[in-house]
C-alpha cells in the first residue's frame, strides 16, 4: 500500500498506465559498434511517429477542445525539428554509443541545466515542453506508445505519471481514464485541477510510485484516503470492487439531481457555479448543472500563445464562453498569470527568488497597460452580447489585489477602456467590477476595499497558503497549508460577514468551495455563491438540499471555539457523516 495526498476523491480500479516510467529510468547500457546505426534507426523511427502523433494530437484537441489549447502541439512540433536538439541526440549516439534513450535523458539535463543558469526567459517557458517532446521521443523508443488510445490497453486506465504535464492532461482526450496518480504534485497540482474537473480519483505526491508500478499492473487509487494499492489479492481487490461499484453508483445517483434548483432544506437558494479553463469546460459545467460560471482563468488562454493574443481573438474567446454558459452568466478573471504560470512574451520569467510573492497577476498587468486594455475592452464588448432580454451578466475578475491603491488604478483603466471603446464607436455592454480576495492585507481592509467593487471573490487557494505562508504546490508543507485551519475560518467568516454586511455579493471560487466539509462551515458563515470544478456541484447540490441554514449557523459556532486544524476536521467529518454518510466518503482526509 503506497501513501500520497488524497487530492481528488472516490475509488477506482484500472489498468496502470505509465506515462514517464521510459523517461525515469532510461536503458543506460553501452551500444556496442555494430548496434550503433540500429539504434540510429530506431530514434528517426521515433521522431517520425512523434511527428505524426503531434500533429494528428494537434487536429484531434482542436476539434475537440479548440484552436488555442492545441495551439501547444505545433510548439511541441517545432522544438522536434529543432536540429540543435536532434543532432545532439545523434551525436551521442553515433560517437560516444550512449543508446537513445539515455541521450534524451542526457539532452534534458543539459538543458535543464543551462536554462537555470542562462535565465532565458523564453527558453525557460520552454523547457516543460522539452520535456513532453523528449517523454513522448522516449515512449516511442521503448515500444510504450505515449497514446493511450493507440497503445492497445483498453478498459479504466490509471494514469501514474512522475507530474502530469498540460499537454499530457489535454492529450488524454477521450480516453477512459478512471484515476491519476503522480509521484510529485499537491492539492493544487495540474493532475489534482484535471482529476478534480473530471471527477475521478486520484492521489499525488506517492514517492517512488514509478519503480513501483508498470504498465498493465492492475492498480486501486483510493481519492479519499490518499493510497494506492498495486496488484492487490484477490480478496484485497473483490473488497476494493464493491467500494468501486458504490462510488460509481453514488456518483451516478448524485448526478440524476444535477438539474434540480440548487435550495437548502429551509429554503435558501443557493447559487452554485462552475470554474472553467477553456471552452471546453463550459459544456461540463452546463453537464453538471452549474447555474454559470463563476471564474473563467483567461491565463490558459495566454499560455497557449507565443505572442499577445490581439483583441479581436481575445473577444471571440469571451463571446463563445458567454453564449454557452448556463444562464449566460460569467465571471472573467484578467490574467493571473505568475507563480508557476509564465508569459515570456510579458516579460515575465523564472528568476524571483519567490515567484509566489513576486511581479504576477494583476502586478504584472499594470506594467503592461497595453495589453491589459485590450483585455479589458475585449470582456466589455463580449457584454454587449447579451441579450435585450435582460438575461445573462458579465463579470470582470482582477486577481491578487493588495490595497486600495491598486484598486482604484483598477477602476482608473477600467474607465480608460469604456473611453477607447467609446470613442472607436465600438458598443459595450454593463461589466461588474469584482476583485479577487487572496491577499491576506486586503482581507484585514476588506470595508475599504468594498467601496470600490461591486463584488468580492475569494480565492481560498491562494489566501490559504499566503495566510499560513506555506506554498501550496509543495507537498512538504502541505500539513500547513490547510483550509480547516483556524486562521482561515476567521478570515473568511471576517470577510464574508464584511460583504454582506456592506451588501456586495461574495463567492468563494477556490477548491475548498467543493469541499463538503468546507461547503457546511461556509454556508454557515452566510455565503450564498459558491465557484467550483464542474463534477463538484452535483454533490454539493444534494448536501444543500439536506442541510439547513440553522444547522451549518451552529456548526460555524462551534468551529469558532476550535483551536486546532485535526479538531476543525474531526468535528466538520462527523457533523456531515451524520447529514450524509455517503456525501462524507466523497470528501478528501
Ligand atoms: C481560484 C483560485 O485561483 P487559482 O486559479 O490560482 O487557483 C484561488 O486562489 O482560490
Amino acid at each position: 500500500m503506497e501513501k500520497g495526498l488524497a487530492v481528488s476523491p472516490g475509488i477506482s480500479i484500472g489498468v496502470a498506465y505509465c506515462i514517464l516510467e521510459i523517461f525515469v529510468n532510461p536503458d543506460r547500457k553501452r551500444l556496442e559498434k555494430h548496434e550503433v546505426q540500429k539504434e540510429l534507426a530506431r530514434y528517426e523511427q521515433a521522431r517520425e511517429r512523434t511527428a505524426v502523433d503531434l500533429a494528428a494530437l494537434q487536429a484531434k484537441v482542436e476539434k475537440q477542445i479548440g484552436k488555442n489549447e492545441a495551439a501547444i502541439f505545433a510548439v511541441h512540433q517545432a522544438i522536434l525539428r529543432d536540429p540543435a536538439f536532434t543532432n545532439k541526440v545523434r551525436h551521442w549516439i553515433v560517437q560516444e554509443h550512449v543508446t537513445a534513450s539515455a541521450s534524451l535523458h542526457r539532452l534534458m539535463e543539459e538543458y535543464t541545466a543551462m536554462f537555470a543558469k542562462m535565465g532565458d526567459e523564453y527558453l525557460q517557458e520552454r523547457l516543460n515542453d522539452i520535456r513532453d517532446v523528449v517523454v513522448r521521443l522516449s515512449a516511442y523508443l521503448s515500444d510504450v506508445l505515449n497514446d493511450a488510445e493507440e497503445s492497445g490497453l483498453s478498459g479504466p486506465l490509471i494514469v501514474v505519471a512522475d507530474e502530469l504535464l498540460p499537454s499530457q492532461a489535454v492529450a488524454l482526450g477521450e480516453a477512459d481514464v478512471r484515476g491519476i496518480v503522480t509521484q510529485a504534485g499537491s492539492q493544487t497540482s495540474h493532475a489534482a485541477l484535471i482529476a478534480r474537473s473530471r471527477g475521478i480519483p486520484a492521489v499525488s505526491g506517492v514517492s517512488g510510485i514509478l519503480r513501483k508500478v508498470k504498465t498493465g499492473d492492475t492498480i486501486v487509487v483510493n481519492g479519499s484516503e490518499g493510497v494506492v494499492s498495486i496488484n492487490p489479492e484477490a480478496e484485497e481487490l473483490a473488497a476494493y470492487r464493491k467500494l468501486e461499484r458504490e462510488f460509481f453508483h453514488l456518483k451516478d445517483q448524485l448526478a440524476a439531481n444535477r438539474h434540480h434548483p440548487a435550495v437548502t432544506r429551509d429554503g435558501t437558494p443557493l447559487k452554485l457555479l462552475a470554474n472553467i479553463n477553456n471552452v471546453k469546460d463550459v459544456e461540463a459545467a452546463e453537464a453538471m448543472g452549474a447555474w454559470g460560471v463563476g471564474l473563467y482563468r483567461t491565463e490558459y488562454l495566454y499560455l497557449t500563445h507565443d505572442n499577445v493574443p490581439d483583441e479581436d481573438e481575445q473577444f471571440d474567446v469571451y463571446r463563445e464562453i458567454l453564449t454557452k454558459s448556463p444562464h449566460h452568466y460569467v465571471t472573467i478573471r484578467t490574467l493571473d498569470i505568475g507563480g508557476d504560470k509564465t508569459v515570456a512574451y510579458l516579460g515575465h520569467n523564472h528568476n524571483e527568488a519567490n515567484p509566489f510573492m513576486g511581479w504576477r497577476s494583476i502586478r504584472l498587468s499594470f506594467e503592461h497597460p497595453e495589453f491589459f486594455l485590450s483585455q479589458l475592452r475585449a470582456i466589455m464588448r463580449c457584454a454587449a452580447e447579451l441579450g435585450e432580454d435582460g438575461e445573462g451578466e458579465v463579470n470582470m475578475l482582477f486577481p491578487m489585489v493588495t490595497n486600495v491603491e491598486e484598486m482604484r488604478k483598477a477602476n482608473h483603466l477600467v474607465r480608460k477602456a469604456e473611453k477607447s471603446l467609446d470613442q472607436r464607436g465600438v458598443p459595450r455592454g454593463k461589466v461588474k467590477i469584482g476583485m479577487m480576495l487572496e491577499v491576506p492585507a486586503a482581507a484585514v481592509c476588506i470595508h475599504h476595499l468594498l467601496e470600490l467593487v461591486d463584488f468580492v471573490s475569494i480565492g481560498s487557494n491562494d489566501l490559504v497558503q499566503y495566510l499560513t505562508a506555506a506554498d501550496r504546490d509543495n507537498p512538504k508543507v502541505s500539513g500547513l497549508c490547510q483550509p480547516l485551519s483556524p486562521a482561515v475560518v476567521m478570515t473568511l467568516k471576517h470577510v464574508i460577514e464584511a460583504c454582506n454586511t456592506a451588501n456586495k455579493p461574495v463567492t468563494l471560487c477556490g477548491e475548498m468551495a467543493g469541499q463538503p466539509r468546507a461547503f457546511l462551515l461556509l454556508l454557515g458563515m452566510g455565503l450564498r455563491s459558491f465557484s467550483m470544478s464542474p463534477a463538484f456541484i452535483p454533490t454539493i447540490k444534494e448536501l444543500a438540499i439536506l442541510t439547513t441554514v440553522e444547522h451549518a449557523e451552529r456548526v460555524v459556532e462551534k468551529v469558532m471555539e476550535m483551536k486546532t486544524t485535526n479538531q476543525v476536521k474531526r468535528f466538520l467529518r462527523m457533523e456531515l457523516e451524520a447529514i450524509s454518510p455517503d456525501i462524507a466518503r466523497l470528501d478528501t482526509e
